[in-house]
């Protein structure tokens, strides 16, 4: 398998300032309460005309030197439609998650100010969820169409007094799940939470709708509303054409209500569950408000920020928005207001984190890795094994139902068996009926009932008639039900059938998967493998380079003081017959190279890289009659001699060199 070079279409994340976007969505009024005065000024700023005040002083983040004005991107006065206010908060956040960003779109506020309404909607109105949902399938059509593969997964939990539930676990549980952070990213991961692959747009709809069903099965109205729903998406889109895959998430929260849960309250919740509400909420807005101050003492030398870090590791809530509040995402935040009079605290309270939030700039990172990057595979893998489980549980329901219907073809076997005695005993009374009926008609014929033994009437034949009458209604009855319940059975029987198919079909699919699986693991490993053993020759080049370059400094160096007539004086050639000789003989046998003149004699054996044609190298020797002036422009021949201790003959290194 080929290696991955970073291609030139891919030149790494870059990382970007993306401000929060705040938008403020107010609730019609109900009419029952008094009307909370505020006025819009058209540009996304909204002052409050009735305004609470603590010891005389605001209590909230005020802009500039307006202490009655809160600035958003936007404001959806009470009048705004739901589709125009969806259409307007989804805006370009679906072509930015196909660009590989994160995006995070959520709802805050008090209960039943309308995160659920603008969120997910209702049998009347769509909200965020379906309309973007189907906004993703649309675009990703298109991109398919250009070439693009796209996996997308999905998982849908909530969390309730800091507590983990899968909304979307088969079979359904009400267990929570277990949470554990990555140490270096500080990232939270949950144990056991479901991702189930989806093929199509209606197939998110139909995992959101079920995650959403269950949610809202909660007999407890109050838990419902304090808890946070989470629906993650995450898109892995392969360009082949591009050699990039890009990997992005769209999460969409509707967030547990900001008012604090009055401890008197008549609600079923524990008070251990009702403190860890409290806490969790809490700990957003000093999140919040931490990094608003960071941010405004970034901006203003002379402010001051109580906090140098962002505490995101205080509560789960936090760190399960990590990346919406502070990290890399896009982020819509939509602040959901009441405009009752009673109200007026909380409104103000969640106007004023709509505000901090305002202040938060996020950092962003386009998220794409070259199409054969190790980061890649993993993922690759990853999928693999989500689409694994995903398979195993669609299989496991199956099964279940398969189960289920055997049951009921039981139940139904039984009762075809009594319908058939029913039947058996229909005959009989039928027989008896003729019975009687001719018994009856003779007796009109005689004119007389015939007495019994004992003198009285043996029949009461009109009585007995109307009896079994009843009696054979009764069967009739009885055997209508009998055919419907036939029917039932044929039609449960193809179902059974075609659900058998079905979980083969899949059992078999997930056969392929697990060899694409392990194919993709051992494709893994020689890539690593590979990557090693590139690593170790990276290395052992650099070190035989290095070596080489010194060799030749050193090599220059002795030429040029030869050239410049500065060689010691007592140097002088030896021949190859010396050389046999030498006492440095240990020194020579390591020697790989050989060199001489043109005459065939030889000076000196070296172990070099490269020789220059006009230099020569010699040895230093006691005997200085041979003159060294001679050696200058000496056109030199390098011959490679046989490794270490398979040249004991010299001599026919010697014939060798001189045959060179
Ligand atoms: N802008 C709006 N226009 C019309 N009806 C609305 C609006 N906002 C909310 N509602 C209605 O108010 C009721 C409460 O809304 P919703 O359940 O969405 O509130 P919530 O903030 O999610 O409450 P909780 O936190 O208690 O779950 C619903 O019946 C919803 O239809």
């Amino acid at each position: 398998m080929a290696i991955q070079s970073v291609s030139g279409a891919y030149t790494g994340p870059i990382a970007q300032p993306s401000p929060m976007r705040v938008l403020l969505r107010l609730k019609p009024y109900s009419g029952e309460a008094a009307k909370l005065s505020y006025v819009e000024d058209g540009s996304g700023a909204i002052s409050m005309q009735d305004f609470p005040q603590v010891g005389g002083k605001t209590t909230f983040f005020t802009e500039g030197n307006d202490t009655n004005k809160f600035k958003f991107n936007k404001i959806y006065g009470v009048d705004v439609m739901q589709h125009d206010v969806c259409d307007d908060i989804i805006g370009d956040n679906v072509e930015e998650l196909l660009n590989g960003f994160n995006i995070t779109i959520m709802a805050f506020g008090q209960a039943g100010t309308g995160k659920t309404y603008t969120m997910f909607g209702n049998d009347h109105e769509k909200g965020v969820v379906p309309k973007i949902c189907q906004a993703l399938s649309d675009q990703l059509e298109a991109a398919h169409k250009d070439g693009t593969e796209v996996t997308i997964t999905l998982t849908f939990f909530e969390l309730f007094a800091e507590s983990v539930h899968d909304l979307l676990a088969y079979p359904k549980t009400v267990k929570s799940l277990k949470t554990s952070s990555d140490p270096k990213t500080q990232s939270i991961s949950i144990k056991g939470l479901r991702n189930v692959v989806v093929t199509s747009a209606k197939e998110l709809q139909k995992y959101v709708e079920a995650g959403q069903g269950r949610r809202n099965s909660s007999d407890s109205q109050c838990k419902n509303s304090r808890s946070s729903a989470f629906i993650r998406i995450t898109l892995e889109q392969r360009s082949r054409k591009q050699e990039i895959v890009k990997t992005s998430m769209l999460q969409l929260v509707d967030l547990a209500s900001s008012d604090k849960l009055d401890k008197n309250a008549k609600v079923d919740i524990s008070s251990d569950e009702l403190k860890a509400i409290n806490s969790s909420m809490q700990n957003l807005h000093h999140l919040v408000h931490s990094l608003a101050d960071m941010k405004v003492a970034e901006r203003d030398a002379s402010a001051t920020s109580k906090t140098s870090h962002a505490p995101h590791r205080s509560s789960r809530l936090t760190k399960l928005l990590q990346d919406a509040i502070g990290g890399n995402s896009k982020t819509t935040a939509v602040i959901l207001c009441s405009t009752d009079k009673d109200d007026k605290e909380e409104t103000v309270s969640s106007l004023n984190f709509g505000v901090k939030l305002k202040l938060i700039d996020n950092v962003i990172e386009q998220n794409k890795e070259g199409l054969n990057s190790k980061a890649v595979m993993d993922l690759a893998m990853k999928n693999m094994r989500i689409r694994e489980d995903s398979y195993l549980t669609r299989i496991k329901y199956l099964e279940d139902e398969v189960k289920k219907l055997e049951n009921l073809l039981e139940q139904n076997r039984s009762d075809v068996l009594m319908n058939r005695s029913l039947v058996e005993e229909n005959a009989k009374l039928k027989d008896e009926v003729n019975l009687i009926r001719k018994s009856k008609e003779n007796s009109a014929y005689q004119g007389q009932v015939q007495p019994g033994k004992d003198g009285e009437a043996q029949y009461d034949s009109s009585e007995i008639l109307e009896n079994l009458m009843e009696k054979c209604e009764k069967v009739i009855q009885l055997q209508l039900r009998l055919d419907e319940e036939l029917h039932q059975k044929s039609s449960l029987s193809q179902q059974l059938r075609y659900k058998g198919s079905k979980a083969q079909a899949l059992e078999a699919m997930n056969v392929k998967l697990l060899e694409q699986l392990n194919a993709y693991e051992k494709e893994l490993k020689s890539v690593s493998n590979a990557n090693s053993l590139l690593r170790q020759d990276v290395e052992k080049w650099s070190n035989v380079a290095a070596a080489r370059s010194e060799k030749i400094e050193e090599l220059e160096k002795e030429v040029q003081e030869h050239q410049l007539g500065t060689f010691p004086q007592k140097t002088r050639l030896v021949s190859a017959g010396e050389l046999n000789h030498s006492k440095d003989d240990s020194k020579l046998k390591k020697s790989n190279w050989l060199f001489g003149n043109s005459n065939g004699n030889i000076w000196s054996t070296r172990k070099v890289s490269t020789v220059s044609t006009s230099s020569a190298i010699t040895t230093n020797s006691q005997d200085s009659s041979s003159s060294r002036t001679s050696l200058r422009g000496l056109n030199l021949h390098a011959i490679r001699l046989p490794p270490s201790g398979e040249n004991e003959n010299h001599a026919d290194n010697e014939k060798e060199a001189k045959e060179v």
